[in-house]
């Protein structure tokens, strides 16, 4: 099964028929097999509709059942459209029907049309984007007049509703996967990373933007047999980054074996992991194989080895370098097959100055080095992972949860989050736990210093301008553009629109150049 399989999986049955493109016949796998951003999705929507029409403008919205827009798309031909609404009515999305509508004066029930029509559009053609259960979003067609649409071109629209689906859906199918698997061949995708795609990496692992570098690390490193070193604060990741690596190695159908190195008493680790012969010491009732056999042909994963002590970061250097244990009591050498990833929170050059770390086992970890960033080093990631943890813990719950308060998102992406992810992790499935309305707030605990509030020679001093500044485009951005209303920035702000208008005014911020 491939990634086109997947998506003929999800949408409802006979929706997508041969279609018919400029160059002849094509197949709908051919017409999107290729297909990889945005503009490969207008060039297809430009493509059909060319026979019809001298300029194309497209604007795709996809949202969930209660019309949360999570993404707009829009490529538009003479048409400037101005910042599009956050929401749309769930009426729009879950009855929508293809059909032409023709705009006169903006419709004070609807933020969309009132947008559409504010920028200049007089007339739209919708298409539902469906999958197999309900409706995921809509395209539109917009024009700069009425009339525009002929009847024919209602009618091929129509009749490419499925492919139009299939298309978007790709899009957001790659989007979702993470950066290594969405290379030039994916959509030859094999069985294998299907399963790693579906099993793994989309319900556990999130990149943000910052955290490309990273991926880019992991991608390079994974299919080689290098020893990696994770670093980084507690809770930043390592453990789960660990796994995909081997995940994505050719080990993965092999054990990913994990030794906590500082949850374990000195006496007891040298059996852990190279195990014991019967009668080997005193309590060795039975021959027991240790974590170096069990993860034979896969990967082991050492977590804060910076806690091995020092007679085992002998024995552990002596394996690394022979290739073979002996088991506790035993005579035998017996030859093992395993990828070494190691992972710590502790500076390990200091270890190594304090003579607490060996330099050889240093310097024999220290092949492919890998930093995780903690949190507060990458906020921009910060709304994607609690959105991520809210919904994984609506489901869990069984909770109704639509959306986190922007309020909270901005305060938040603030914090200083001392124990990074893991730490917010708890915190957003408390909150959804507590919160019995759609929206939920979390607040940020108490005690604890923001960002904001570092008095540390380190944060350089803004002036009260810049600060007043640097927080109106904050709360623009997180309202969408939106200056009034409930959840608007001038709401989000506590003060008057009009004060807000005012003090933008002041600043030079200009609305439509900070909305993204
Ligand atoms: N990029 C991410 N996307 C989604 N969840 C993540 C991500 N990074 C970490 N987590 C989650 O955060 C929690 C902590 O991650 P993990 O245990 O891998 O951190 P760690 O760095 O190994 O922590 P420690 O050093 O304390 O052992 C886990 O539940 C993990 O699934």
């Amino acid at each position: 099964m491939n990634l086109l399989a997947l998506i003929e999986l999800l949408l409802p049955e006979g929706t997508l028929p041969e279609i018919q493109l400029e160059n002849g016949r094509v197949d709908w796998k051919e017409a999107i097999g290729s297909l990889r951003n945005e503009e490969d999705l207008f060039a297809l929507v430009h493509s059909l509709l060319k026979p019809y029409l001298h300029t194309v403008s497209v604007l795709i919205g996809i949202a969930d059942v209660n019309g949360v827009i999570s993404h707009w798309w829009h490529k538009t031909d003479g048409l400037k459209l101005l910042p599009l609404p956050a929401k749309v009515s769930e009426h729009f999305i879950q009855d929508n029907i293809a059909g032409v509508l023709e705009m006169y004066a903006p419709d004070r029930r609807s933020a969309l049309q009132t947008t559409l029509f504010n920028s200049g559009v007089r007339e739209m053609l919708m298409v539902p984007l469906r999958n197999h259960t309900s409706n995921f979003g809509f395209l539109c067609i917009l024009a700069k007049q009425h009339n525009t649409f002929p009847q024919v071109l209602q009618i091929a629209v129509k009749r490419h509703a499925g492919l139009l689906s299939a298309a978007t859906l790709k899009l957001m199918l790659l989007e979702a996967l993470p950066q290594w698997l969405q290379e030039e061949d994916m959509g030859d995708m094999q069985g294998q990373e299907l399963m790693m795609y579906n099993d793994l990496l989309p319900a556990k692992l999130v990149s943000g933007i910052a955290l490309r570098p990273v991926i880019q690390q992991v991608r390079q490193v994974a299919p080689t047999d290098a020893t990696v070193l994770l670093t980084g604060e507690t809770g930043t990741g390592k453990e789960l980054f660990a796994e995909a690596i081997h995940l994505a190695s050719e080990r993965q159908h092999k054990s990913f074996v994990k030794v906590n190195c500082a949850a374990l008493p000195p006496q007891l680790i040298e059996s852990e992991l190279f195990g014991h012969e019967k009668g080997a010491f005193t309590g060795a009732i039975n021959r027991r194989i240790g974590k170096f056999e069990m993860a034979e042909g896969g990967t082991l994963f050492l977590d804060e080895i910076g806690e091995l002590p020092l007679d085992m970061q002998a024995k552990l250097l002596r394996v690394i370098q022979e290739k073979e244990i002996e088991r506790i009591g035993g005579s035998d050498t017996i030859p093992v097959n395993v990828r070494i990833i190691a992972a710590t929170n502790r500076t390990l050059e200091d270890e190594v100055q304090a003579g607490r770390f060996r330099p050889d086992l240093y310097y024999r970890l220290y092949v492919f080095p890998i930093h995780l960033p903690a949190l507060r080093e990458r906020r921009e990631d910060i709304p994607l992972l609690l959105q991520h943890f809210a919904r994984n813990a609506a489901l869990k719950y069984g909770k109704q949860v639509r959306a986190i308060a922007p309020a909270s998102v901005m305060a938040l992406t603030d914090y200083s989050w001392p124990g990074n992810i893991r730490e917010m992790e708890h915190m957003v499935e408390r909150a959804v736990i507590l919160n019995e309305a759609p929206q939920i707030t979390i607040d940020v605990p108490q005690g604890h210093k923001s960002y904001q509030k570092d008095h540390s020679p380190s944060m350089p001093l803004l002036t009260l301008a810049e600060t007043e500044r640097q927080t109106i485009i904050r709360a623009l951005r997180y309202a969408n553009g939106r200056i009034r209303g409930p959840q608007g920035a001038a709401d989000l702000l506590d003060i008057k629109p009009t004060t807000l208008e005012a003090r933008m005014k002041k600043l030079g911020i200009v609305k439509e150049h900070i909305v993204r």
